[in-house]
């Protein structure tokens, strides 16, 4: 018996969540990624979340296994009103590139968490501040294979932390989970985690 389902493909949400000391399942789906024409960036982010913790949920039904909350999260670059996703190849991840050099750009990360009862949402901006970029580097980047698999087509945690000038906000969230207010909607949805209320016998609390 799990304490919660984790609706996500991505190591990094995987281990971040182990960081957090949460027992978890992973639940492998496909959720479309779709904007919709005049859809806000903050609202899609937050959307998508929503679809996958839900999707997690129609599939723990399908599956009968046993009922605990599901969790979902959804990471998207902004840049000039831009929204910024996985590359679909060399040329889009360039153009990207290009327009996130010498400038801020922000990421938004939504984390949803649901369970037969209820629903919760979240959503963290962090502004991330790139360095100039040069031509030869954004191709040696993109040969790396690293920007493949992520929003804006960079890891601030691997090769690419080397174009972040500078960050404010949240580096976790970044990196595809924001820890603390994660651990705020687990307590909401009395998950335990290494810091969680229930999890420390009465006596031994601070
Ligand atoms: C900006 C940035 C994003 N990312 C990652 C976080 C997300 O995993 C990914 C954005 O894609 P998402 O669609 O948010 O997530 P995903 O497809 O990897 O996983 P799933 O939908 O199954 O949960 O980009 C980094 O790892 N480092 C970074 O610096």
């Amino acid at each position: 018996m799990t304490d919660l389902y984790l609706a996500s493909q991505s190591p990094r949400r995987r281990e971040l969540l182990g960081q957090l000391g949460v027992q978890f399942e992973p639940l492998a789906l496909s959720v479309p990624e779709e904007r919709g024409a005049e859809e806000p960036p903050a609202q899609y982010v937050e959307r998508l979340a929503l679809e996958k913790a839900r999707a997690g949920l129609a599939r723990l039904g399908k599956l009968r296994l046993p009922a605990a909350p599901v969790l979902g999260s959804d990471t998207i670059g902004v840049c000039l009103g831009k929204v910024l996703e996985k590359p679909l190849g060399r040329d889009h991840a360039l153009t990207m590139w290009r327009l996130m050099s010498g400038r801020e750009h922000q990421v938004m990360t939504a984390v949803a968490v649901c369970s037969p009862e209820r629903e919760a949402v979240c959503r963290v901006t962090t502004t991330v501040w790139f360095r100039a970029l040069d031509e030869r580097e954004m191709e040696a980047y993109w040969a790396s294979g690293e920007p493949r698999d992520k929003a804006g087509g960079y890891g601030i945690q691997g090769l690419g932390g080397v174009w972040v000038d500078r960050i404010e906000g949240s580096y976790s969230a970044v990196v595809g989970l924001p820890m603390a207010q994660t651990a705020e909607l687990l307590n909401q949805f009395q998950v335990p985690w290494w810091g969680h209320p229930a999890g420390v016998p009465k006596g031994e609390r601070p």
